[in-house]
């Protein structure tokens, strides 16, 4: 289903919940937030600040993107002798990024699980057709029994995103054990990576008509 939008504005939670059910998550907006994706957007951004903004809001998604993991209940003893019943994160994760601007959030990733297995995808995109293919993959052997979280900070049309659920997919990852985690999306880009893959689930920081498709250039310091 083609999605044409021309409203230019950033999506609330409600319209995302409306249009997208539970395939979408937004992060819940705050003004620490805003004023971190303002800057991004910012074209007079140094590129210093863009990457030091650009990692606080990456951690900001890692963190949300977590909590779609599974967890346990477990039970501790606290320092006075009390039982503290609680949650412990579940074994059998890995992150994939999509190279090269996916591979700015593997950072964030690293900095909650230390030790997480990362795999890569190098998919390229046509500039003028946008027409995606992949060029490079490499997992983690066992990666057809572990949830995915897949990393790319923007999705502008989707089709990068969607050649790389295809790769995983090919190597045995079930739709619904992939979560996308992404700081920028497009309306139009979330309507086709649901109708590709409609199990998969997605969180982003901001659903927007415009895609600040200058972000790997920016972070990565080839502009
Ligand atoms: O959803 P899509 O239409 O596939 O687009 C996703 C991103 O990929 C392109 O960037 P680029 O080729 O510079 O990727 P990179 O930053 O990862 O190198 C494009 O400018 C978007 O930022």
């Amino acid at each position: 289903m083609e999605f044409i939008d021309t409203d230019i504005r950033p999506w609330d939670a409600n319209e995302v919940k409306e249009q997208f059910g539970d395939s979408l998550t937004l992060l819940p907006s705050n003004d620490n937030i805003k004023e971190l994706q303002t800057i991004l957007r910012d074209k007079n951004t140094t590129r210093s600040d863009f990457k030091f903004y650009a990692d606080r809001l990456i951690r900001l998604v890692i963190e949300e993107s977590l909590n779609k993991l599974p967890f346990t209940d477990c039970e501790v003893i606290t320092p006075t002798g009390a039982l503290y019943k609680g949650l412990k994160y579940g074994a059998g994760n890995c992150g994939v990024s999509i190279v090269r601007s996916g591979e700015a959030m593997e950072q964030g990733l690293r900095d909650c699980c230390r030790s997480i297995r990362i795999g890569k995808i190098l998919v390229e995109s046509d500039t003028d057709t946008h027409e995606a293919h992949v060029v490079y993959a490499k997992f983690p052997e066992d990666i057809a029994r572990r949830q995915v979280l897949l990393m790319y900070p923007i999705m502008s049309t989707g089709n990068t995103v969607k050649q790389a659920v295809n790769v995983l997919t090919q190597h045995g990852v079930k739709e619904d054990r992939i979560i996308l985690s992404n700081l920028f999306c497009t309306p139009a880009a979330v309507q086709a990576v649901v109708d590709y893959v409609p199990r998969m689930k997605i969180l982003t920081a901001e659903l927007h008509p415009v895609a600040p498709n200058h972000f790997g250039q920016k972070y990565f310091g080839t502009d």
